[in-house]
């Protein structure tokens, strides 16, 4: 595990969007499994400005998301498919086709998850795969709980991360109650992964993630197991950590 931590946001930024970048360029046909949620959209920001500035393209590149509401409408400015084509999709050259996310409104969700995994393993493996961290220490919507499901699934959402996400929402009702999500297996297949944590309120969570022991309880902590994982702290996350 190497651990990096940063005193700006705009240090973090760039150098994930230095890995992510510096990724393509290597390998265009690159599989990049991406984020939502607050900590990645200044990492898209930096992609786009590399994309505009003709330093990066991503016409050979295929992305897979991590998670998706079940149930908001299509279009709903919250939905993870939304989020995706705001801070990234609309403004570089990734089309549809190439862009893939869980269907939330699928008719049938558990056809869903099993066609998503079919999509995942056509791909081949992930070569990196960007991730953020919830309080409860879920990675992609993967609850703790006594047990972990390694492919695509449906989740409830625990209480806390509904609360946590209600502040992207008008009121708290509104935040789906369930989501689909790329499971853990799936996750730690990745060739190379990068964990991106910010804020005080995260420095005990990712602390305990990456020192303390492995267990469904914390499913950030099965990063613990994987060969060549990054994790980019600002100061206040990376408080607890050493680096
Ligand atoms: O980055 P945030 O908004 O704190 O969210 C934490 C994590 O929870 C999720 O929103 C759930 O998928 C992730 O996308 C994110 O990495």
């Amino acid at each position: 595990m190497k651990i990096r931590k940063f005193e700006t946001q705009e240090a973090l930024n760039e150098a994930a969007a230095d890995l992510i970048s510096g990724l393509v360029l290597r390998n265009p046909a690159a599989v990049l499994g991406l984020a939502t949620g607050s900590t990645p959209v200044g990492i898209y920001a930096s992609l786009v400005r590399r994309y505009e500035a003709g330093l990066v393209r991503f016409k050979q590149t295929t992305t897979f998301n991590l998670d998706e509401y079940v149930g908001l409408p299509a279009g709903h400015p919250e939905s993870y498919r939304s989020y995706m084509q705001n801070h990234l999709f609309k403004h570089v050259d990734l089309v549809p086709e190439q862009t893939f996310l869980p269907d939330g409104n699928a008719a049938d969700l558990e056809a869903e998850c099993r066609r998503y995994d079919e999509l995942l393993a056509g791909a081949g493996r992930i070569n990196l795969q960007l991730l953020g961290i919830g309080h409860n220490g879920h990675i992609g919507f993967n609850e703790p709980d006594h047990a972990l499901l390694s492919g695509t699934h449906i989740v409830e959402l625990k209480p806390s991360t509904r609360e946590a996400n209600a502040r992207f929402f008008q009121s708290l009702d509104e935040v789906p109650t369930h989501a689909l999500t790329m499971g853990i297996g799936s996750i730690l297949k990745a060739e190379s992964i990068l964990l991106v944590v910010r804020g005080a309120d995260k420095a005990e969570i990712v602390h305990r993630a990456l020192t303390g022991p492995i267990t469904t309880d914390c499913p950030a902590s099965l990063l613990q197991t994987h060969a060549d994982l990054h994790v980019y702290v600002d100061s206040e996350a990376g408080r607890l950590l050493d680096a």
